[in-house]
């Protein structure tokens, strides 16, 4: 039966929220749904100019109004997923949940959706009946959007990833944080660097002078101070030495491939240190894989590049490398970039290779309206 296209849409304020909105409204998904806007702060308000026939934003925990809707895209929140998702189902809704947030993600029954490297994971379980979508994690997706081909063609024995991840993974204030940091610090030597003869050890002392001063104000997203630094450790901590964003990596990665013991089969390692840096929004990775064969970089890089429509393998130069393998290349762009694609000195089965990924287009909204747009075409 034909999916309908009442399509509830929650957290479309929000950041990864918008950057949603912006993407549907670029593709013309509004010309194939009817948008229901819900709201868990102005039930009652004035729905955005997308809305149709229903210009009233709705209470986004008001059951009977999710109820309504053929399909649900929310991307509020865990917190809100954790809260309205149980009682919907339990209200007997059988409608199609597309959620951004992490909570459901390991679920049995919710699929990582990521169908450019998982569509016939995402056609299987359309066929058995499945209704829970979930968005992977940003650098995840990303990664996979970029050296998935390794792994479809069964290559990979193991892989390590080194992260440099972005501001914007913990969210707008966050990003806010950063940049305020940023400008702190800036005016605290701004004097000394307009004196082209100022010492430069002194403009050092006095910056580290101040991030160790900073206000437990001017850190209270992070913790602790981002700006010319870094924080090698993302998510909760899960007591074995491990944060959950590096537990992730595995945990996600194979489930998107469709294998590990829920499939019959075994997993692949995945290991590796998360780290933030002072970026934006752009999530980048260092990996080293360790593949089942000798296969010469020239075809490594052909696989990689025929995979999908949104990878580019950037050659290995310094040139090139400098100027499309940053995360002020790629931010706001599709394209995810693979390059420094070589042999290590371990061997020639060890391959390197750097990748870079919009986290709130690869890694969080994109692979959302896809979904939509699949479940809207079944
Ligand atoms: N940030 C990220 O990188 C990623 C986030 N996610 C998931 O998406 C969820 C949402 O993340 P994100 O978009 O960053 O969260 P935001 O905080 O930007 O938005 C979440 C909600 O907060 C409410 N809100 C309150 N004040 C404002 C304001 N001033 N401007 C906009 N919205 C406001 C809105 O709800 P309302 O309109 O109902 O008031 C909005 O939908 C995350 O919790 C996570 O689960 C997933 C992948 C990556
Ligand atoms: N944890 C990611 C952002 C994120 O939201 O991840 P997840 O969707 O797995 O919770 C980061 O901080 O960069």
């Amino acid at each position: 039966m034909k999916i309908g296209n009442l399509v509830g849409l929650v957290g479309w304020r929000g950041m990864v929220g918008s950057v949603l909105i912006d993407r549907m409204q670029a593709e013309g998904d509004f010309d194939l749904i009817e948008p229901l806007f819900f709201s868990t702060s102005n039930a009652g308000g004035k729905a955005p100019a997308l809305a149709k026939n229903e210009t009233t934003l709705q209470d986004a925990f008001d059951i009977a109004a999710l109820k309504r809707c053929d399909i649900i895209i929310s991307a509020q929140g865990g917190d809100y997923t954790s809260e309205v998702f149980p009682k919907l189902r339990a209200a007997g809704w059988n409608g199609h949940w597309i959620d951004a947030a992490s909570t459901l993600r390991m679920e049995k029954e919710a699929v990582i959706i990521l169908d450019p490297v998982n569509m016939p994971v995402i056609q299987k379980a359309l066929a058995s009946g499945g209704k829970n979508w979930v968005g992977g994690n940003c650098t995840v997706s990303c990664m996979l959007m970029g050296v998935g081909a390794l792994y479809k063609a069964g290559l990979v024995e193991w892989m390590s990833t080194q992260t440099y991840q972005a501001a914007s993974g913990g969210g707008a204030q966050h990003m806010r944080e950063l940049l305020t940091q940023y400008g702190t610090l800036n005016a605290e030597v701004k004097s000394m660097l307009d004196d082209p003869k100022s010492a430069i050890l002194e403009i050092d002392r006095k910056v580290i002078a101040k991030q160790r001063s900073l206000t437990a104000s001017e850190t209270a997203n992070f913790g602790v101070p981002l700006g010319g630094s870094l924080i090698p450790w993302i998510d909760k901590d899960l007591g074995n030495g491990m944060s959950k964003e590096e537990w992730k990596g595995m945990a996600e990665t194979n489930k998107i491939l469709g294998q590990g013991p829920d499939f019959g089969s075994i997993e692949t390692p995945v290991d590796g240190f998360c780290v933030r840096v002072g970026a934006m929004r752009c999530h980048s990775q260092a990996l080293t894989f360790k593949l089942r064969k000798d296969v010469p970089v020239a075809d490594i890089e052909a696989m990689i590049a025929a995979d999908n429509q949104w990878v580019k393998v950037v050659p290995n130069t310094r040139e090139a490398t400098i100027k499309d393998l940053t995360p002020v290349a790629v931010t706001g762009t599709m394209t995810i970039p693979v390059g420094r694609i070589r042999k290590m000195a371990m061997g020639p089965e060890y391959v390197g290779a750097f990748t870079i990924g919009d986290q709130l287009l690869w890694g969080a909204a994109e692979p959302l309206r896809r979904m939509l747009r699949i479940l809207l075409q079944a």
